[in-house]
């Protein structure tokens, strides 16, 4: 395995675009095709009228179910002695089987090692729920100083992007770590460093500097619909404050309405407001994350296609001489953990403390395991450097 140091540059607010020319972008990513269970109101104006009316109403359209089904249940403490035992061991029963299709990472990490062979690996993290733990508010969620320091030292051997639903600038905020690359908004708006560009065409890249007056390269693909995500968001803003733990942020290319902290008798009113609003913008669509409707354009786009663009980006086109790994514990990362199964191309591993079908190969129970998981990852790489600078004297062949 190559882990020979990586090295990307500081990435922090947006800049001002230097080149407009963005040939064929859209061309490019239209129509947009659908994945996993997302709702486009598109959809709901193309069936038949007696249809239509039925689906208008969220508790029928689908909307409901997949809020309720949204996000594992937290878990529930039992008084009585007995019942937790019974609840734990079943759940854990379930939970070992499931293990059997996607078994653990740390359990399987020769495996992952072995395939990793001289080959150069290649971080993608997402954000909430991997690397910091799922909590009530999204303000609040913070990565520990440990996580932050085993992405940093993974950072030092191999290329590591973080792949977010957040704002670029708001992972970042969160993140803080210089050495990585990031793309927010669900992978639509990527920054990093112009010297990386090693091949591709990269026509849809616009160059641009970042806030330090370095030059970068920035692909926003949804940029037109800004001023739309803007409008929209003070919509929600609106139309939700009177609903209390409604919360809805704007990242920028996609809104997010949360109702973790919603009354569950509430969400109905919730989905059927958004669902309204919806209507009125057909070029926009609705994804559900956990416990969160997330509101974005309707172009060909998404986490899976972000990890293609980046890996072309940086040079890491070559399917052979890459092993990809990204690391996700949401519906959204079902998209890279699809390209990565297609042609055995690299590996998914999904984050989840309960059973559910997923495209990853292998899974985490945690963010704790995905620290450990990163931990390895660092210790195996600097016994590797050992290896080789030990050998190295004697021109050892240390593959
Ligand atoms: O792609 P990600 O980095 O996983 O971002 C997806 C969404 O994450 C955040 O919401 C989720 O985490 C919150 C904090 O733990 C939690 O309160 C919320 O219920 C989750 O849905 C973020 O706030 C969203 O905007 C992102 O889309």
């Amino acid at each position: 395995m190559d882990v020979k140091s990586t090295n990307a540059s500081a990435i922090l607010a947006d800049p001002a675009p230097m080149n407009k020319s963005r040939l064929g972008i859209f061309s490019r990513l239209f129509p947009y095709s659908q994945s996993g269970p997302s709702i486009s109101t598109n959809g709901v104006h193309s069936v038949t009228n007696k249809k239509a009316a039925k689906l208008d109403d969220v508790r029928s359209n689908g909307w409901l179910d997949a809020m309720k089904s949204s996000s594992p249940p937290r878990k529930k403490v039992h008084k009585e002695f007995n019942t937790i035992d019974i609840v734990s061991d079943d759940s854990e029963i379930a939970y070992q089987s499931w293990m059997i299709k996607y078994p653990s990472a740390l359990n399987s990490f020769k495996i992952i090692m072995n395939r990793a062979r001289n080959r150069k690996l290649v971080m993608f993290l997402d954000y909430d729920g991997t690397l910091s733990p799922i909590v009530d508010d999204p303000d609040r969620a913070f990565m520990s100083s440990n996580m932050r320091s085993a992405v940093k030292s993974v950072a030092k051997y191999f290329p590591t992007a973080i792949i977010s639903g957040r704002s670029r600038d708001k992972v970042y905020e969160l993140v803080g770590l210089t050495e990585l690359y990031y793309a927010g908004s669900h992978g639509m708006d990527i920054m990093f460093p112009a010297k990386d560009i090693m091949s591709g065409n990269h026509l849809n890249c616009v160059k641009s500097t970042d806030s330090e007056g370095k030059e970068v390269n920035l692909f926003q693909p949804a940029s037109e619909f800004i001023t739309m995500i803007n409008e929209v968001f003070r919509t929600f803003v609106k139309i939700t404050k009177d609903i209390k733990g409604a919360k809805v942020e704007n990242h920028k290319f996609c809104v997010s309405v949360h109702y973790r902290n919603v009354d569950e008798n509430s969400w109905p009113v919730i989905a059927q407001l958004v669902h309204d609003i919806l209507k009125d913008y057909p070029r926009l669509r609705l994804t559900h994350g956990r416990k969160v409707l997330e509101v974005r354009p309707v172009i060909d786009w998404d986490k899976g296609k972000a990890v293609e663009f980046l890996l072309e980006s940086l040079g890491f086109s070559n399917q052979g001489d890459v092993l990809p790994i990204y690391i996700g514990d949401d519906r959204t990362d079902e998209d890279a953990f699809k390209v990565l199964r297609k042609e055995d191309r690299g590996y998914g591993i999904l984050v989840s403390a309960v059973p559910k079908e997923s495209n990853a190969f292998f899974s985490l129970r945690d963010t704790s395991e995905v620290q450990d998981f990163l931990d390895f990852l660092v210790r195996m790489a600097e016994d590797a450097n050992t290896l080789e600078r030990r050998a190295e004297p004697y021109g050892y062949d240390t593959d």
